[in-house]
């Protein structure tokens, strides 16, 4: 089954469905990788320094035996770098053992403190995350801009990035709009004014934790259930199908071939089934009482998003 493509904003093509790789286990996520490439159709793969399995990604990739340039590879800037991007930027090309990426993503607007206690998670002796609080997100965007220019990366763009943050901090500085926004969207947490206000920008929304995450109520979801049934398809599928349904690029995580496989071929069946009104139920769900972010690290500071926990 061929993966439908969304343009991004410079002209790079990107497939609606990527894997996910959060969680993933160094000793897993090789077969998980090489399966989804070799056997389930896959070739977009949504990375990050922070998981520290890049290594292990890589390996899959090349294990998997499709050209690097039949890949879309996405990789993240982690918190503890916004000060040196392309440093950053360099140790994940490395561990992922390729010479540029599809797209880098800045993985949160904060910035952690860089000689802090921890490489990944510095906090201060309260116990609370340790953030360079008057650090300038447009001084990280600058550097972002100029790994693109240098062709390190083929697109740029942010995560976890909320309106104001953009319309604040980015938008105002940037000479390069950002691509993308990767964000939390699923059925219990669309955004959809959030969608809608970054498309009208030329950014595409990306949606992590399609499923919900990691035990996922979304799995039980009854509207979503009831659509499956009538189309004989897995709850999975619609929950996957109604965000490709809606043209958002959708990055399930698995480490269980036969999921990896279902993901990507149910999620395309059911986005070719599912009719306007299933969508409009569907888009109804989290208004009707069912609205649950599930990842809500404790940063301690407002991001700008509607339904934080
Ligand atoms: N930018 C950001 O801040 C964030 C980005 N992400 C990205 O988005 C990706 C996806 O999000 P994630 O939070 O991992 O969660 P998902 O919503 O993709 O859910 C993953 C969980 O669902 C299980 N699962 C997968 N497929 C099925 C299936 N068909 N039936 C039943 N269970 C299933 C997986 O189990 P198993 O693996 O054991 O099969 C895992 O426990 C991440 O891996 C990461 O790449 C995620 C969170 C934040
Ligand atoms: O991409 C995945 C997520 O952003 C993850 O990296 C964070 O939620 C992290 O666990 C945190 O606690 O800040």
């Amino acid at each position: 089954m061929q993966c439908p493509k969304v343009k991004l904003n410079n002209g790079v093509e990107i497939p609606i469905l990527g894997l996910g790789t959060w969680q993933s286990k160094p000793n897993e996520v090789t077969n998980a990788v090489e399966y989804a490439l070799k056997e389930a159709g896959y070739r977009h793969i949504d990375c990050a320094w922070a998981y520290g399995n890049e290594e292990e990604v890589g390996e899959g990739i090349k294990r998997s035996g499709v050209p690097r340039s039949e890949i879309f590879i996405t990789s993240k800037l982690w918190c503890t770098h916004h000060h040196r991007v392309e440093a950053a930027l360099d140790e994940s090309l490395a561990k992922l053992d390729t010479d540029y990426l599809d797209l880098y993503l800045v993985h949160w607007p904060i910035h952690l403190n860089p000689n802090g206690n921890h490489p990944v998670f510095p906090t201060r002796p309260d116990g609370t995350r340790d953030i360079l609080l008057d650090w300038k997100q447009r001084d990280t965007w600058a550097q972002m801009e100029a790994v693109l220019k240098k062709g390190k990366v083929r697109a740029i763009g942010v995560s976890n990035f909320s309106q104001c943050v953009l319309e604040q901090e980015i938008l105002p500085y940037a000479q390069v709009v950002p691509a993308v926004d990767q964000l939390e969207i699923h059925l219990y947490n669309p955004q959809h004014k959030l969608v809608e206000w970054l498309r009208s920008k030329g950014i595409e929304p990306q949606a992590y934790s399609p499923l919900g995450s990691t035990n996922s109520p979304l799995l039980s979801d009854e509207t979503a259930s009831a659509i499956a049934g009538r189309y004989e398809l897995q709850t999975t599928d619609v929950l996957l199908g109604y965000l490709v349904a809606k043209d958002i690029v959708t990055l399930p995580k698995s480490v269980t071939p036969a999921r990896i496989a279902s993901n990507y071929r149910g999620a395309l069946t059911a986005a070719a089934k599912l009719t306007k009104e299933d969508i409009e139920a569907l888009d109804g769900v989290a208004a009707a009482g069912k609205q649950k972010r599930m990842i809500a690290p404790p940063w301690g500071i407002d991001l700008g998003f509607d339904n934080w926990p």
